[in-house]
């Protein structure tokens, strides 16, 4: 009892909850949409593949009827040696023309199919990159990278061969369709009546096949959001001793992984049995109805011998149909997670006319302002400041008071809910977000260091930027010492998140990154927090030089920081509960006073 009480306990520790199974029925507009993708390439792949798809396809067609009715009947019944050599040269060229058009085929749908995987995967990066942060909130980063790579991946197949193959197929049935018609209707109709059994066996089966591939895909973006998650998140794993639980999980989550693969397989894997014995069923028609109908007289043997090579091609295409109906179920599952990503409208977008700033001068104005990231919890309420070009402004209060999220209004990464946020007088929606955000920097107290070298990333948001520039950056804010010191200094290779720098040293790295972009506004959200006092005491003196003509956003927790800032804002709960310099508060003997004495009370106990 206990130990079950345990697992669910376990189990009820990862929710991983925005990726449903989307339930919606065959969908020609999304096979259309999917298939717009192919337009770039209709005026030279895609011809080009189509036109050796018509060739091959046709000497397919051709073939039977020359070896069964003219070899056989008119050749080799006449005795026409001639004639019989002349067909023999026409079905090897033939034959060799359509090797020739099958490996052409072969090259063109490759490359036509990797290039929309290239375009798509493409489009749908950008329009992620462009999606504001409440699609991030709602999302885990192993879910984005699923739709990123294994939805588009399963695609591949079907534009690579399944298109095309649909095409041959199709043309191919209906050809052989004609012909047998031709040849001898009432063999055809006879064939023919296994149809519509094949045809209601498939249709059937293709709603569970197309609901497994979902769940397949549904079991995959748990399992990788779990594994980014596990490895992000390892060392907190470890420092818990949490390893066996977390095996214990993913055991589950792998399970249920394997388990909808082995649905969907089985489920797929009944349908080329279910055509196979439809064929064998056939071949038992023909060879008995076949032989009554050459027995009266009606067929010749030419004929029967054509039909024999026709029936053998026409359960190929209705096999290979239901193949390429997998895979179009497999690419509609897909391609609606794809869809609904890039049918993700960002919240945060820009008008057409919308004002570039080239000049900013950095006066911020919020009036009135309220924000909720969602419908339960205000964020901030009513709130209305002033921030003067060039002036040092502080926000303080406790934790979950509103702080990042007016850095956030300000960023513009959200739009209030109600109320308006200016800058030099403009509402913040009618700027162009490219204008804004370029002329703000932002610091983290999490900074993120992207994979490649320290002069990289600090040149992060300034591509342009010399060496020189780089290194007067950091110099400016005291991270030359610590780069100095690496075994390659600023060529240094740091991984992803930058693991082998400590906490101080990439807040370091992001100071020299967000100065070098030469900001109008500098945000630095608890952006000393990590860094030891005689460092802090450096970047005190450097940010004083540095904040000149800019407008400074400092959050803080430490208020020996703030002392000097032009104007400090306490919050709390979304609300301004006072405003003035560190002396004016201090004489009002309010909450910043108090903050103020626990802090040096604390220090006093430490
Ligand atoms: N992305 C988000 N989605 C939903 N709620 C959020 C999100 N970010 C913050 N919140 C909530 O909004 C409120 C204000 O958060 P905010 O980050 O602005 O606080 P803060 O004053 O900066 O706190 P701290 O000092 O801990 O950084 C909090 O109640 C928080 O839980």
């Amino acid at each position: 009892m206990k130990e079950r009480e345990e697992k669910s306990i376990i189990k009820e520790r990862f929710h991983y909850s925005t990726d449903q199974v989307i339930e919606k029925p065959f969908n020609w507009q999304q096979m259309w949409r999917l298939f717009s993708y192919m337009k770039p390439y209709s005026k030279n792949l895609l011809p080009l593949a189509v036109i050796t798809v018509l060739l091959a396809t046709a000497v397919r067609l051709i073939a039977p009827i020359i070896i069964g009715v003219y070899t056989l009947d008119h050749a080799i019944g006449n005795k026409d040696m001639n004639l019989l050599m002349i067909l023999v040269g026409v079905i090897g060229g033939l034959y060799t023309l359509s090797y020739v058009a099958n490996i052409f085929r072969i090259r063109w749908m490759n490359m036509l199919g990797q290039n929309i995987i290239f375009d798509l995967r493409k489009h749908l990066f950008t329009h992620v990159q462009s999606l504001s942060h409440r699609f991030f909130d709602q999302r885990s980063a192993g879910s984005i990278l699923v739709r990123i790579m294994n939805d588009i991946n399963s695609l591949q197949e079907l534009f690579t061969n399944g298109v095309i193959n649909l095409l041959m197929d199709f043309l191919l049935l209906i050809g052989i369709i004609v012909i047998l018609f031709t040849l001898s209707p009432e063999l055809t109709i006879a064939i023919m009546i296994i149809l519509p059994i094949m045809f209601f066996i498939s249709t059937n089966l293709r709603k569970k096949i197309r609901r497994s591939w979902q769940m397949v895909r549904l079991k995959q973006s748990k399992l990788n959001s779990h594994l980014n998650e596990s490895i992000q998140g390892i060392r907190v794993t470890q420092a818990f001793t949490q390893e066996k639980e977390n095996i214990e999980f993913f055991d589950g989550v792998n399970t249920e992984n394997y388990d909808s693969w082995r649905d969907a397989t089985r489920k797929n894997a009944m349908f080329r049995p279910i055509v196979e014995m439809t064929n064998a069923v056939g071949s038992a028609i023909l060879i008995w109805y076949g032989a009554t109908l050459i027995a009266n007289g009606s067929i010749t043997i030419g004929v029967f011998v054509s039909f024999a090579f026709y029936l053998g091609m026409f359960w190929e295409p209705i096999s290979r149909l239901g193949q390429v109906y997998n895979q179009l179920l497999m690419g509609m599952a897909s391609s609606e997670r794809i869809f609904e990503f890039l049918d993700e409208k960002p919240i945060v977008s820009e008008t057409e006319d919308a004002i570039h700033l080239d000049e900013m001068k950095g006066h911020i104005e919020f009036k009135d302002v309220e924000f909720s990231y969602d419908e339960t919890r205000t964020a901030l309420n009513k709130i209305s400041l002033t921030i003067n070009a060039g002036q040092t402004v502080a926000l303080v209060g406790h934790t979950g008071s509103g702080k990042t999220t007016i850095a956030n209004l300000i960023s513009r990464f959200y739009d209030a809910t109600n109320g308006e946020v200016k800058i030099d007088g403009n509402p913040i929606k009618d700027l162009a977000i490219s204008s804004l955000r370029s002329q703000i920097s932002v610091v983290l107290q999490d900074t993120f260091i992207f994979s490649g070298t320290i002069m990289e990333n600090i040149r992060f948001g300034s591509p342009d930027a010399s060496d020189e520039e780089v290194i007067r950056a950091a110099k400016a804010v005291g991270a030359h010492e610590f780069i100095s010191r690496l075994s390659n200094g600023y060529e240094t290779e740091v991984e992803e998140r930058g693991n082998v720098l400590s906490v101080g040293e990439r807040q370091l790295l992001s100071f020299a990154r967000a100065l070098l972009a030469d900001p109008k506004i500098l945000i630095l959200d608890e952006a000393t927090a990590s860094i030891d006092t005689e460092t802090e005491v450096k970047i005190q003196r450097a940010l004083k030089e540095l904040l000149k003509g800019r407008t400074a956003i400092m959050i803080a927790h430490r208020l020996s920081t703030i002392r000097e800032a032009d104007k400090i804002i306490v919050l709390d709960h979304g609300n301004i509960m006072e405003e003035g310099s560190h002396h004016q508060l201090m004489d009002q003997k309010g909450i910043y006073y108090e903050l103020v004495k626990a802090q040096y009370r604390m220090l006093d106990v430490g």
